[in-house]
């Protein structure tokens, strides 16, 4: 079973991550963590911090001489900013005085809608919302995003599976429906400003965004994840907590402002006949023994893999902390007032991509353990290529 656990604060000295379970023998290193991070940096709509954050990240137990070593896997992701807020996070007391005079410990009791931050305070019985937001906030992401590297490097190096993503819609701009992108135009999908396929769509977005950044609003959208390579066989249908659909939407939407998941075709299917829904099979050559006509399913059946591609789409809200005034209450005194307003994201919507590419992966590699198991990735590897044969043979039976 692969675990997963964050720690850490936005503004405090560091994030702190641990991923148990995970086999020895894999092969990853400081710079493919520090590669995923600068992917979730960038794209168009991003908060003034990503663009000095340098997510200075670095390996604290299992993993030597670019090697995991079979125990828990530890990653340390620095604050760039932790001068600046050494006194306002510190873990010990602090002179007051000092702290009171400093403009970023303003108390925050103007709660915004939509953010974690009233019923936050409510539920933990604090009067501001800052230890809130501190962990409510989705810095807390690029812990994900180093821990899913490397369960991505694990799912490419026992399998060959690739997970990439792509944006859909920002507000009211669509991309137009297509052929599905895989790896290989990864490179272009991350060169653009949105992340998103097709030069019109894309123009369509970054105006679309401009015009929400220039009215004070914030834009939310739809991101389609992508996994290439996976064997049928990942989940299973025998138990709801084993069936991967499951697994997979829990996991997306334990990431910050994910609003719904979509398997597959999943609302478009509800509206189809059953003769239009499913995707028809053939005999076909190959390890898999068959073909399929379409994949409206998105790759899974039962909440088991199908061998297509797994195909997920999410609905991410717009951010909260709307530069134009919302209207809220001010905790310390009942009385009406405007939403706290700090920097912030304008549309995080193409940065949060690489956030769920990270989740799926996780979860995929969890899946696969579960699937093929093994101390080492030659055990596990061993093991796949053993099923994959029988899953052959199986129509010779
Ligand atoms: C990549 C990413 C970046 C985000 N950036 C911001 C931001 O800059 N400002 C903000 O208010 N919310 C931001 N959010 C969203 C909040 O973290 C989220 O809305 C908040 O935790 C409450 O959302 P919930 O109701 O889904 O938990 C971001 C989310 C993601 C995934
Ligand atoms: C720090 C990150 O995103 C943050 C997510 C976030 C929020 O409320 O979720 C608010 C902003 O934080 P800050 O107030 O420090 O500028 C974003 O920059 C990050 O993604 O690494």
């Amino acid at each position: 079973m692969l675990r997963w656990i964050t720690a850490g604060e936005s503004h405090g000295p560091a994030l702190a991550a641990v991923l148990e379970g995970m086999v020895a023998g894999v092969r990853i290193t400081t710079a493919d963590l520090s590669e995923q991070l600068a992917r979730r940096r960038l794209g168009f709509g991003r908060s003034p911090r990503m663009g000095f954050e340098t997510d200075r990240v670095e390996f604290v137990g299992g993993v030597r001489h670019g090697l995991t070593q079979g125990g828990p896997i530890a990653v340390q992701i620095e604050n760039a900013e932790w001068p600046k807020w050494q006194q306002v996070m510190a873990a010990d007391p602090v002179d007051e005085a000092e702290l009171r005079g400093l403009a970023r410990n303003e108390p925050l009791t103007r709660p915004r809608p939509g953010h974690a931050d009233l019923p936050g305070m409510q539920k933990y019985g604090f009067d501001e919302a800052r230890p809130v937001l501190e962990r409510a906030s989705a810095r807390e992401t690029a812990s994900r995003t180093a821990l899913g590297t490397v369960a991505r490097a694990f799912l490419r190096q026992l399998l060959g599976v690739e997970i990439v993503s792509h944006v859909v819609s920002i507000g009211g701009a669509q991309a137009p429906e297509g052929p599905l992108p895989g790896p290989q135009d990864l490179p272009g999908i991350d060169a653009s400003p949105v992340r998103a396929f097709g030069e019109e769509a894309t123009q369509a977005m970054v105006s679309e965004v401009d015009e929400v950044r220039k009215a004070g609003d914030t834009v939310g959208g739809v991101i389609e994840v992508i996994a290439y390579g996976l064997p049928p066989g990942l989940g299973s249908h025998v138990h709801w907590d084993r069936r991967l659909d499951a697994r997979l939407a829990g996991a997306l939407m334990g990431v910050q402002a994910m609003k719904g998941v979509e398997v597959g075709d999943g609302f478009t299917t509800a509206r189809r006949w059953g003769s239009q829904a499913h995707d028809e099979i053939d005999r076909a050559d190959g390890p898999k023994g068959v073909s399929r006509r379409s994949n409206r399913a998105g790759g899974l059946e039962g909440g088991i893999t199908n061998g297509e591609p797994l195909r997920l789409r999410v609905a991410m809200k717009p951010i909260s902390t709307v530069p134009r005034a919302l209207s809220t209450v001010d905790v310390a005194t009942g009385e009406p007032a405007v939403a706290i307003h700090q920097r912030s994201d304008v549309c995080a919507v193409p940065r949060a991509g690489v956030v769920l590419e990270s989740v799926v992966a996780l979860v995929l590699a969890d899946a696969a353990l579960e699937k093929f198991g093994g101390d080492s990735l030659r055990e596990s590897r061993h093991n796949a290529e053993s099923y994959l044969a029988g899953l052959e043979s199986w129509w010779q039976r």
